[in-house]
């Protein structure tokens, strides 16, 4: 048996749609496998009545059958589905490095990545990486066609994820189809803000680069209280904010000291519209690892 436990991440930060990714400390899934002549999934933890175990419906059920590695696959829920912050991927990549070592296949962490991304392809459409190759390398990643780079950083973060879901699968419709040259250079100037923040571990370069004026606000739209809750995690001293992942989790970045108030300041924000919330004071973290 080979246990995994997979961190969560935060994909995009505004200025990389379907590009950039950071490991986040905690929360995190951790994922069991077992050879067994087929395989057989169980799912337990936060939101596991949500999680299909049908192997051709589950993250992990994909990646054993790109590894051609049937086992019996345990995996308890830290993170919730439909949160914005990797739940499959992190599943995806746990198992990805659970069964690699259980068959001996000898792949590196890198060359995982495309295979935990086929788990991803499965619930929403797209084998987008930028989920799966910060749980499995860890730092802040740069996932692209012709694969994927990962900085190693430190950077205080605070996720805070409502309660209401929202699927990958459905917030990739909002996505626009065209973007204008002004959007283009802003874009860019950001996402290079943002690189040279974590490759500097500088929190409010990496605030700065989060800025999107393409993708994010059509995903902000759909998180009721996003606003609201994005201007109370500026007032308590973000240096940026941003919408994680596909949502409905919102990404924030500060100094380490200010991670209580910013998260406080958040969840009481999505209460005073209506929507419960927690928040996850942490940092960039480690990605996956045995246990
Ligand atoms: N191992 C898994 N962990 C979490 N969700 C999974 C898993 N396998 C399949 N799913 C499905 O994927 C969807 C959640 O994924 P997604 O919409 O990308 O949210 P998240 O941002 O939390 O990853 C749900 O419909 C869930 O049932
Ligand atoms: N680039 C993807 C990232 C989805 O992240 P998730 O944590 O919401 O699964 C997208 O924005 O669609």
């Amino acid at each position: 048996m080979r246990t995994v436990r997979a961190p969560a991440t935060s994909a995009n930060l505004g200025s990389g749609f379907d590009t950039f990714g950071v490991a986040l400390e905690r929360p995190a899934d951790v994922v069991s496998v077992e050879r067994a002549e087929r395989t057989t999934i169980e799912v337990t933890g936060a939101g596991a009545q949500f999680i299909p175990e049908d192997p051709k419906k589950n993250t992990v059920g994909a990646v054993a059958e790109a590894l051609d590695a049937p086992a019996h696959i345990r995996i308890d829920k830290g993170i919730r589905p439909a949160s914005g912050l990797g739940s499959s991927a992190a599943s995806a990549a746990g198992a990805a490095l659970a069964l690699n070592d259980l068959y001996d296949r000898g792949l590196s962490r890198e060359e995982l990545v495309p295979i935990a991304a086929e788990g991803e392809a499965v619930v929403s459409g797209a084998a987008h990486a930028d989920n799966v190759a910060p749980s499995l390398l860890g730092g802040f990643t740069i996932a692209t066609a012709d694969g994927v780079r990962a900085v190693d950083t430190n950077v205080p973060l605070v996720a805070c994820l409502p309660e209401e879901p929202i699927s990958t699968r459905d917030a990739r419709e909002v996505v626009p189809n065209h973007v204008t040259i002004e959007e283009m250079v802003t874009t860019v100037g950001s996402a290079a803000t943002l690189t040279l923040g974590m490759c500097q571990s500088d929190p409010k370069l990496v605030g700065r680069g989060m800025v999107d004026e393409v993708v994010t606000p059509n995903r902000a739209a759909l998180i009721t209280g996003y606003e609201d809750a994005a201007a109370a995690a500026v007032d308590a001293g973000a240096y940026g904010v941003t919408v994680s992942g596909s949502g409905p989790s919102v990404l924030a970045v500060c100094a380490p000291d200010r991670r209580r108030n910013v998260a406080g300041a958040m969840v009481e924000a999505f209460e005073a519209n209506g929507e419960k919330a927690r928040a996850y004071r942490t940092w960039t973290g480690d990605g996956a690892e045995f246990v």
